[in-house]
């Protein structure tokens, strides 16, 4: 692994090309850097704006319940949000996190290797990928339309309760407004959705209820089939009483209860931001 100064210099050179290039995706690097072809695609689409202890845990989660080394997990950095605009830290640290954060995610995996699995060749290899598409049906077209992974690979999308929510909202697909577009999504690939119980996302039931309710054909005058809940998981997120952990809270803390890091976010992203201080740095960044 490169040195913490070395990442932020050669991500920015990488996202110059891709910034240059007609791609709308592509994989910058990956860990390890050879490895045997995937059988399944598991994206973790994210602003990484830092990684934290909740995106290791929707991963690490997805890949233990299909432990297999032809699984692959892509992280996947949108250069381009639905509603936010780009805001610190910049493109090249945050992918200089994401590989720290594959080296996090493989030593936690590690740790739970069951019987049988000893080496770290049976780990997932992980992708550290960009796209400039913001909605998940185009990113999915374009890591199919990529000619980075072999044939067209199952994709499963890990996203929160939150963004689940976004995905089935019409007011994203213009000008019919419908749920149609979903369509190339749910043909082909499948969600794998972390609760997130909350005062502005409702509590487990009401989480559940989303589902049960696209089950019933609720959604089905706005284009959304009922039998679309069959390729939605639901799984559970952090336990009652477990804090909550973001991307804002982990931000917060940089400039505040710098101790909290300790459990907001893994061990190598907690060195990399007391060490390069991407939240506070003024320095240039990539425009895309
Ligand atoms: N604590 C969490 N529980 C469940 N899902 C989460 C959690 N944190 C992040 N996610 C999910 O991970 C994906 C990427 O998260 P994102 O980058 O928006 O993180 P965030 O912590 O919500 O960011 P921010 O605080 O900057 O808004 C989204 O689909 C989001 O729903
Ligand atoms: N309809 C959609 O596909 C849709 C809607 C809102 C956000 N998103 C994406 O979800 C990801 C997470 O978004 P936030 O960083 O706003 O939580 C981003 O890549 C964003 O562009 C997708």
């Amino acid at each position: 692994m490169a040195s913490f100064q070395a990442l932020r210099p050669q991500y920015s050179s990488l996202l110059k090309q891709f910034a240059s290039s007609s791609k709308d995706f592509a994989v910058l690097s990956s860990v390890p850097e050879r490895s045997p072809p995937a059988k399944t695609l598991f994206v973790l689409d994210s602003s990484f704006n830092p990684p934290t202890r909740a995106h290791l845990r929707i991963a690490s989660s997805a890949l233990q319940e299909h432990l297999d080394p032809r699984s692959r997990l892509l992280l996947l950095l949108a250069t381009q949000n639905a509603d936010k605009p780009s805001k610190p830290a910049s493109f090249e640290d945050r992918l200089a996190m994401m590989e720290l954060f594959a080296h996090d995610l493989r030593s936690h995996l590690a740790t739970s290797f069951p019987e049988g699995l000893r080496s770290n060749d049976d780990l997932p290899a992980i992708d550290i990928c960009v796209t400039k598409k913001p909605y998940f049906v185009d990113k999915a077209t374009a890591i199919e339309a990529s000619d980075c992974y072999p044939g067209a690979l199952e994709q499963i999308h890990l996203t929160g309760y939150d963004t689940l929510i976004r995905i089935f909202n019409t007011k994203y697909y213009p000008p019919e407004h419908t749920l149609q577009p979903l369509a190339s999504l749910f043909s082909k690939h499948r969600l794998r959705v972390t609760m997130r119980p909350s005062d502005e996302w409702g509590s487990r039931e009401d989480q559940e209820e989303f589902v049960c309710a696209l089950a019933r054909g609720d959604r089905e005058a706005e284009g959304g089939p009922r039998e679309w809940a069959q390729k939605i998981q639901l799984v559970e997120g952090r336990k009652p009483g477990d804090p909550s952990v973001s991307s804002t809270r982990a931000r917060d803390a940089i400039h505040g209860a710098v101790e909290d890091l300790e459990w907001l976010v893994p061990e190598k992203v907690r060195q990399y931001l007391l060490a390069e201080k991407p939240y506070t740095r003024d320095s240039p960044s990539t425009r895309i």
